[in-house]
């Protein structure tokens, strides 16, 4: 059937409409409906009809993060008719001659984009904000051409020429039309299984000197691990908040397009939510943004100087189903818009971690929108795609990313016997405190987390957890980092037990008495192994900043024992009667070791009376 197809095609004014093909489905979707505007993602009017929405990046204030504010609203299509058509049907049906794009231009030239790549490494993930920032640019355009006879003409370029997507797509509305091709999955939750689908990790395809060899050795290199590693970990503490059961990964994958090769893992999980809170808990993928997320939002307001209307946002299609309402919502990039006066913007970001090069940088978003700006008729199109490797090979360097990796999140989670302990964890701006509490609730702890500005003075559960955040911990102009300090000082003034973790430890090792510093190099995103009293355990780590003392030392004050590098001076963990910090991320993925560290100090943390009551006046006093 092409009926409705064939009438949008042939109809002056066409009514609003969104065309859609999933990956490896035969067929696509047209969907035609009524558009309503909302504001908030608990408005998006779910009943009987299937509705597709538009959610714009500014939706992340409904977290409470920054965004520049352009008003773009929820926009949505409560369908009315729809139709499956083959998709070898609709390419013959779709305009054959795309629309062409003019007056081609980019809204931040190559040279300041890569100005910005530096400044990112050095003022943002330089100074402990974060371990990586997705910072956009835009190309822009203009066409005088019906936007729905645009936006099908794309959509036919991009069905027969990119490959890979996990949506191809067009959708046409009053003064907003739209036409991409994304690779990425934000989030699904299908029957009550939710899924996540990172991608991280860039190969860009017939440049010179990128043969087979280079493609071996992208999948091999270390960074390039990390980095895939950082998204899984920020979609992980996602996952944690959305899952009971947290969230296992699966992978890594290779998604082959035509002029890129990412790598990528699948998250799944269980969830009751509604599909509009998983969505909100899940405001934006870090892929697009960075981490810790929420700041990630304040630095892209920071070093983007427009708003990002709907680039990072999700496209969510929301199906009604016997007692439910499933969800699959990609990330909306690889897309064109096109606005009411004829304007054409194509953003596209990279993702900067401390090791960027500008210049590669500034290549990885040109070859990003190159698939979209080729379907524009901006660029011409690809010679071809990258050829098949020794199958053999590829897996097994793929297979062995996994050796690194946290056993615990890639097996079933469930909980072990009650200790009849309780935990506050107090989320100081990472919510790297989300897979904590999970961890302590599989290790028999009924924990929840309490952002840092509810924290009460003094907690009554047996376990008090502070948690990492961004910034830097010896600013005592950071109410966050003033709060901590205050009740961190209180807990070991009520001699009661307490776990802190890496800007909570490194405020402790300020009480302590310790000096901070920021490190030669930051390690945001790096997997180390390190000795925490006489074990040595592979443990992931985001720090920029360090505190410094000899291992086996006491700390000046409160008497703590010391775990530090014997050539750095780098403290990793700290521990006395009742109190423990470690400086890396136990609960994260690049920690294969961190469980069973957490096991023990929670043993140890637990056990202990603590005995710091007396002490504790000096070290507020100094503070
Ligand atoms: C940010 C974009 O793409 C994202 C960033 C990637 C990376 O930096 O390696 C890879 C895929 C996407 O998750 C974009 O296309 O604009
Ligand atoms: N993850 C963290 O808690 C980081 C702590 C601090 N902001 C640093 O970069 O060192």
């Amino acid at each position: 059937m092409t009926r409705l197809l064939s009438s949008l095609l042939a109809s002056t004014e066409a009514p609003p409409f969104a065309v859609i093909h999933r990956e490896h489905d035969s067929t696509l979707d047209v969907l035609v409906g009524a558009v309503v505007d909302v504001d908030r993602l608990a408005d998006i009017p779910l009943g009987d009809a299937e509705v597709l929405a538009l959610v714009p990046f500014r939706q992340v204030r409904e977290r409470g993060f920054a965004a520049h504010d352009d008003g773009a609203p929820i926009r949505c299509l409560v369908v009315q008719e729809r139709e499956s058509v083959a998709v070898d049907d609709a390419v013959r049906l779709l305009p054959r001659h795309p629309v062409v794009v003019d007056d081609f231009g980019v809204d931040v030239r190559d040279d300041e984009y890569a100005a910005t790549v530096r400044r990112v490494i050095d003022d943002e993930i330089g100074r402990g904000e974060g371990a990586n920032f997705v910072i956009r640019r835009e190309f822009t355009g203009s066409t005088d051409a019906a936007p729905a006879t645009a936006v099908l003409g794309w959509l036919r370029a991009l069905l027969e020429h990119e490959s890979g997507a996990y949506w191809t797509f067009a959708l046409c509305t009053p003064g907003l039309a739209a036409a991409g091709a994304t690779p990425e999955r934000h989030v699904s939750s299908i029957d009550g299984v939710v899924s996540m689908n990172p991608i991280s990790g860039t190969f860009r395809h017939g440049e010179a000197g990128r043969d087979d060899d280079a493609f071996l050795a992208f999948l091999d290199d270390v960074k390039e691990r990390e980095e895939l590693v950082m998204v899984v970990d920020e979609e992980l503490k996602m996952m944690s908040a959305v899952c009971p059961d947290g969230g296992r990964i699966r992978g890594p994958f290779l998604k082959r397009m035509s002029r890129l090769t990412h790598t990528e893992y699948l998250l799944e999980g269980r969830s009751d939510l509604d599909p509009r809170e998983v969505l909100r808990r899940t405001m934006f993928a870090p892929t697009v943004t960075g981490s810790p997320m929420g700041n990630a939002c304040a630095v892209i307001a920071r070093h983007e100087t427009t708003p990002r209307g709907y680039y990072a946002g999700v496209l969510a299609r929301f199906t009604p189903r016997a007692g439910g309402v499933d969800l699959d919502a990609p990330i909306l990039i690889r897309t064109a818009y096109l606005d009411g006066a004829g304007r054409v913007r194509v953003p596209v970001g990279a993702t900067l971690v401390r090791h960027s090069d500008p210049a590669g940088e500034v290549a990885e978003t040109r070859a990003k929108a190159a698939g979209v700006l080729t379907a524009l008729g901006a660029l011409p199109r690809s010679a071809g795609s990258h050829r098949d490797l020794d199958a053999v090979r590829v897996d097994t360097l793929l297979d062995a990313r996994n050796d690194h990796l946290a056993a615990f999140w890639r097996a079933p989670q469930a909980a072990r016997a009650p200790r009849r302990a309780r935990a506050m964890v107090i989320d100081a701006g990472d919510d790297f405190t989300t897979m904590l509490a999970h961890q302590l609730r599989h290790l028999g702890v009924d924990a929840e987390v309490v952002p840092w500005h509810a924290a009460p003075d003094e907690a009554s559960e047996e376990l008090v957890v502070f948690g990492p955040g961004p910034g830097d911990p010896r600013d005592p102009a950071d109410p966050r980092v003033a709060r901590l300090r205050e009740l961190i000082a209180t807990r070991l003034a009520a001699g009661r037990p307490m776990l802190a973790v890496c800007l909570s430890h490194q405020v402790l090792a300020d009480l302590a008495g310790l000096p901070i510093a920021p490190l030669p190099v930051p390690r945001q995103g790096v997997q180390l192994e390190v000795d925490i009293f006489g074990a040595r355990s592979a443990i992931g780590f985001y720090n920029t900043f360090a505190a410094f003392g000899r291992p086996g030392s006491e700390t000046p004050r409160l008497g703590l024992e010391v775990a530090a590098d014997a050539t750095t001076g780098v403290v990793h963990a700290m521990r006395g009667s009742g109190v423990a910090s470690v400086q890396g991320h136990l609960e994260s993925v690049t920690s294969p070791d961190g469980l069973a560290t957490l096991e023990r100090l929670l043993n140890d943390v637990l056990a202990g009376e603590s005995r710091f009551p007396a002490m504790i006046g000096t070290a507020c006093a100094d503070g």
